[in-house]
């Protein structure tokens, strides 16, 4: 059969709405074993490296897939927990936070999972999962405030890819972006201010966000202008002036040139011009991850000390807060506007189904 269907379904069941929130995904273990699967399928994605194909898969077999897997397994142990990948439990703290916000308000009918672009949970896997519960209408929130072909199209093609094998579509909504949502920009002033509580002020803020090629902003990815965008609307909030704050770029990958300042380059540079504390944040991470917790909380922590830097702190990301949880809500609210499914769908699918099967009956007797 071309196209998998539903032959189970029940008629009575109601319909319910989905909202699946995603994220990039993260190795099994912190394992050189785990770890090439991993970085195979991500960076086979030609939404993530746009080179020519053939080209790609023998620096990506030949080279990458050597060396890289030892090397990102050593700086993943770093980072694992008793409850395995940072990334990976964040996002389930959030699935699991949401689900008991938005039943408050949908009762029963709504249904909270979480999936991954790569590895698992797979973002199949959880269509189905849902589409099983008697999910009719799907709200797809990819957790990347700033919208990139390189992650938030590529979520997309993922659903797309499942969707192109199945009989029964459900209605679908896909959140493209939410780095100006003013609850967003909210959460993150609130974790700001509570840090700056706790441990006082630096002399620079900065927001460091994950890079991509320069080359993908010159045709057309407007991620480096949501990204400003998002540090100037916290800025605001902050009440912060032009010269309090700063943008840069960080986890460059490859040898092309990417999107500009980088933050390890920024943050090597500071203490040369005065700058002898910073904080950093970043806004593009709704989870802290290896990029964050070691990149930006090791890695770079030391570029900024051995460079003359005095006092040097990363301000978690947000994580499954209260104050994200709440900006999540007001925005998977806000796209399911008029989508307030009832029992009353699915008892008046079953009167039409009666009614059909009536019919057929009164042509068969005759
Ligand atoms: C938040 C947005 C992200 C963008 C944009 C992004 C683009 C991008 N990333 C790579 C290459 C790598 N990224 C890696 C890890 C990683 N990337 C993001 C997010 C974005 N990436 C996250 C959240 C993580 C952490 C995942 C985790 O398990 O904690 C890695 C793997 C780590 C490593 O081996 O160093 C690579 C590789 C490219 C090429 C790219 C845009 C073109
Ligand atoms: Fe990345
Ligand atoms: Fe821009």
């Amino acid at each position: 059969m071309k196209y998998r269907g539903s032959p189970n379904f029940s008629h009575q069941q109601a319909d319910k709405v989905g909202v699946l929130i995603t994220n990039l995904g993260t190795p099994d273990a912190p394992t050189k074993a785990a770890l090439k699967p991993y970085l195979k399928e991500f960076l086979s994605d030609p939404r993530v490296v746009e080179f020519p194909r053939l080209l790609w898969a023998l620096i990506l077999n030949g080279i990458i897939l050597r060396f890289r897997p030892k090397r990102s397994a050593a700086a993943y142990q770093s980072v694992w927990t008793d409850r395995g990948s940072p990334l990976m439990y964040h996002t389930e703290d959030q699935a699991q936070a949401l689900q008991q916000t938005l039943s408050k308000r949908w009762g029963d009918n709504i249904v909270v999972d979480f999936a991954m672009r790569y590895g698992q949970p797979a973002v199949a896997d959880a269509i189905e999962r849902m589409l099983q519960q008697g999910v009719r209408k799907l709200l797809v929130v990819p957790l990347y405030p700033q919208y990139s072909a390189s992650t938030t199209a590529s979520t997309f093609d993922a659903l797309a890819k499942d969707f192109t094998q199945r009989r029964w579509l459900p209605e679908l909504r896909f959140v493209a972006h939410y780095h100006d949502f003013p609850a967003f920009i909210n959460a993150a002033k609130q974790r700001i201010e509570n840090h700056w509580a706790e441990h006082g002020r630096a002399d620079k803020l900065i927001f460091s966000y994950h890079g991509i090629p320069l080359r993908y902003l010159k045709n057309g990815d407007p991620y480096h202008c949501e990204c400003h965008k998002t540090s100037r609307l916290i800025a605001e909030q902050l009440g912060l002036k032009g010269d309090e704050y700063l943008t840069t770029f960080q986890s460059r990958f490859g040898r092309e040139e990417w999107l500009r300042p980088y933050t390890d380059e920024t943050l090597k540079s500071l203490p040369n011009n005065g700058v002898k504390s910073v904080q950093v944040f970043c806004p593009g991470f709704s989870a802290d991850c290896l990029e964050t917790i070691e990149e930006i909380g090791e890695e770079n922590r030391e570029y900024f000390l051995q460079s003359g830097g005095k006092d040097y702190q990363y301000i978690s990301a947000l994580n499954a807060e209260p104050e994200h949880i709440d900006a999540l809500t007001q925005l998977i609210e806000q796209h399911l506007q008029g989508w307030n499914v009832s029992a009353d769908d699915a008892a008046q699918r079953q009167q039409h189904i009666d009614a059909l099967k009536a019919q057929q009956d009164k042509v068969t007797e005759q």
